[in-house]
This record gives C-alpha cells, structure tokens and sequence, in this order.
C-alpha cells in the first residue's frame, strides 16, 4: 500500500482539493462551482453550536449524497444500541476472553459483518452515551459505505492494520494508532488478513481534547499529532488524485435510529473532490502521546491518560473518557505502583492492544476486555498484588504495552452476545479471593 498524505491538527480548519482550483475561494455556495462540482455542507453540530464547538464541512462532490435510493432494513444480529438492547448481569467484575477471529474460509466477515455490541448504555436518539464493540473482520468493504447517524466510531485497531476510506479522504492505521470518523461521514474499512479492533460508539458530543488545567499549554496528546486526509475520491479512471478504479452501483448502509439500513445508490459516495473545514476523519498515534505520571509518591488518577473525552452536561463527568495505558516509567517511591483497589461513580470499560496491563498480568489477554461498572470494586488481582508489594522500587518501564478504557457516566449493560457468545471468563471474580485477611492486631 502506498504511503498517504495527511493534514495535521485536532480542530483544524482544513482546506484540501484532490484537482487544482475545485476549491472555491473566498465563498463556500458559488452559483456554479469548478468542473461542475455540486457544493453539500455537513453539519457535525447545530448551527448555532458556540465557536469552540461549532463543527462544519463544506464538501464538492460528483453527485450530491442525495442521489441514492429510498431505504429498507438491514437486519444484524449483533449491532445493538442504546441500554435498551442490553441484558440484565450481576454487579459483578467482568472480563472476557479475546474472541478468535473466524477464517475468511468458514465465515466471511467484513468490518459491519463482523460487528458484536459488547455493552452499551445511554439512548442514541437522546444523543447520550455509548456502546463499545468488538469487530472480527477477515475481508474488505468493497463497493459497500457505513453511513452512522447514531453516533461517531472511534476505532482501535488491536490486530491487523486497516486502510479507511472515508469522503473527505483515507487514513491507514494499525495497532497502536486510532481512527475517528465523525458521525454521518461514509466511510469502508479494508482490511489485511484476520483483524480485530474495539469500537467505541459515542452517541453523545463529539470527542475532544482534555482541558490541561494546571498541566500547562503542552502534553498528554498534542494537537498537531491528530491527522486528517486529503481530498481523493475514486474514479473510474485512475489518475493522481483518484483513489482506485470505481464505476458502478454502491451499497450504503446506514445506522439510523439503532437499526441498519441499506439503498443502493448509482455510484461511490467517495466522490468528493475538495472540501474545507474543521468535521472530518481523524487518526492519532498513542506513541505521540506525552504520558504524565508521578515523579515523588502515589499512583494518580488514570485521567491523566485521556487522550479523548466527549463531555456530558455535568462538568468533569464524561459522556465517555478514552483513556489509554502507554509504555512509561513507573519511578514512586514508598508506593505500590499499580491500579489501587476501588470503586468508581463512573463506568469502566477495557481492551488491551497488546502487552501486559499492571493490574493483571497474567489474567488479562490482548484482544480481551473488561467491564468494571458503576461501584463495582476492581483492583489488581493477588499475584499482582503479591508482586507489587515486594518489588524493589526501582525506576521501571512498563514497556511494550498499551491498555485502553473507555470510561462512561452511564452504568453499561453487556449484551447477550456478551453474556453468552462463550468469551466470558467465569473464573475472574475469583482473581482476588487469595487476598486474605492479614491483620496483626
Ligand atoms: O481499573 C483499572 O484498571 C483502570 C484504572 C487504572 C488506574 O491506574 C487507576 C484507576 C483505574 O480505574
Ligand atoms: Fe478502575
């Protein structure tokens, strides 16, 4: 795959055209724009959004998206959405066991194919909360686009890397690196060989960079390290600026009001030529992130690893926080350096890219997951526990590693695939019974 160009800076006002001149300038609307583009605007917030919130694209395209045919359901046994398509669980820890990716042989899977809702909470339509998916996908969207009006898809590729195409342009990304696609914005995923990756699908407001607060102007992830595409669209006839040969009908699903839906539509949706603005596809590096940690005493609260949060109406308590555990330097002194153990108001969903996590070395696999929900008390399992206590405090890196959380207001309900599609590690609860009672009065 050849090397892509991309734009740099979380928020940016982007300006791209894939063919000289198809950008108009200093108007968004012209009577006629260049080489007979039409002119669409994609609104990623209300018009009357504040600024600082305020989310727009101006895309010149072939064919408006209008052209496609009426819609009808697209049934999916494993997409669900909101906390209604939720089972009841105990308040239990819970954790489960990496799902083996299916061979493209047996059970061909692409990225909407192999979609399984792992638990979800909130009300897509009342644009609150989230749900965190797992996807096996073992082929490529081909002429097939996911359109989500439910929500934008933050990716987290954990095996294989992945080209997305998306309208405004195509972003690689493999494990380590992340991919957000705003909501409403077509995109098709293609894969290289078996793949699983960790949605989260964030039905409320759009994920943004943290306030540093007292941490400064600089740090956890910068802003110019988030990148977007550049213009390019397919093209039946391949040039510099086409993406691949592409003539032909193409389906479009669409996720709409917690269900799919597909319309064949007469060609690609890929067909933007130029666009501007500050909505559009982005892909970050967890490797630019500049991990903060402690230098004296104590374990900090892990928010100072969130790269992302999408904020609720409650201030400091998120819709979603994505946060991530990168390699770093564990240094404290007279301090037990992993996860102390506790419970949380707030909801905590987690994956693990690869390596090992602190809290469980050996219980928790990459491709894995866990759930630790509203109060539920969590911590690190005996052996870690065990190990800790006695380490020689040395500085030490945690190397090779990158654990993720999705970290939600909204208690999660686990689905039925969860419960009972056989990943479910029975025995996790059991992990801290050899904590004994060792007070010596
Ligand atoms: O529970 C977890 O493993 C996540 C977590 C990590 C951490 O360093 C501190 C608190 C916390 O919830
Ligand atoms: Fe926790």
């Amino acid at each position: 795959m050849d090397m892509l160009r991309y734009l740099q800076g979380f928020g940016n006002q982007f300006t791209t055209e894939a063919v000289p001149g198809a950008l108009p300038q200093g108007r968004n609307s012209p009577q006629q724009v260049a080489h007979g583009l039409y002119a669409e605007l994609i609104s990623g917030s209300a018009f009357t959004a504040p600024r600082a919130e305020n989310r727009r694209t101006w895309v010149y395209r072939r064919q408006p998206s209008v052209v496609t045919g009426g819609y009808e359901a697209l049934p999916h046994a494993f997409w669900k959405t909101g906390a209604k398509d939720g089972v009841s669980a105990p308040p239990n820890p819970m954790r489960w066991h990496p799902t083996p990716v299916p061979s493209a042989e047996a059970t061909p899977l692409d990225f909407i194919d192999g979609l399984r809702t792992v638990a979800l909470n909130g009300d897509a339509d009342a644009q609150t909360g989230m749900a965190a998916h797992l996807v096996l996908a073992n082929r490529s969207m081909a002429r097939r686009a996911l359109v989500n009006a439910d929500g934008e898809m933050l990716l987290v590729p954990q095996q294989g890397a992945i080209r997305v195409t998306t309208e405004l342009g195509v972003l690689d990304a493999r494990p380590g690196e992340v991919v957000l696609l705003p909501r409403g914005v077509a995109f098709k995923v293609a894969v290289d060989g078996p793949s699983r990756l960790y949605v989260c699908e964030n039905y409320g407001a759009p994920f943004r960079l943290p306030e540093l607060g007292p941490i400064g102007s600089n740090g956890l992830a910068n802003p110019r390290d988030f990148k977007a595409p550049v213009a390019a669209f397919e093209a039946a006839t391949p040039g510099s600026s086409a993406v691949e040969d592409s003539t032909g009908p193409y389906e479009i699903v669409r996720k709409y009001g917690g269900q799919l839906w597909r319309t064949r539509q007469p060609g690609t949706p890929f067909n933007v030529v130029a666009w501007h603005g500050n909505l559009a596809p982005l892909k970050y590096d967890t490797a630019d992130f500049m991990v903060i940690g402690s230098i004296s005493f104590d374990h900090p609260d892990p928010s100072i690893f969130t790269v992302l949060t999408s904020p609720s109406d409650t201030p400091g308590t998120a819709n979603c926080d994505f946060v991530i555990f990168p390699p770093r330097w564990m240094v404290a002194e007279d301090t037990f350096r992993p996860p102390w153990y506790h419970r949380n108001l707030m909801s905590e969903f987690m994956g693990l890219v690869y390596g090992q996590y602190d809290a469980k070395p050996e219980g928790f696999k990459p491709g894995g997951m866990s759930l630790h929900n509203c109060m539920v008390p969590h911590g690190p399992d005996a052996e870690a526990f065990d190990k800790a206590s006695h380490a020689p405090l040395q500085p030490h890196k945690l190397d090779h590693t990158l654990a993720f959380m999705f970290e939600s207001r909204w208690r999660f309900v686990p689905t039925e695939f969860a419960m009972t599609g056989g990943a479910l590690d029975a025995a996790y609860p059991q992990c801290w019974s050899a904590l004994d009672d060792r007070f010596k009065a």
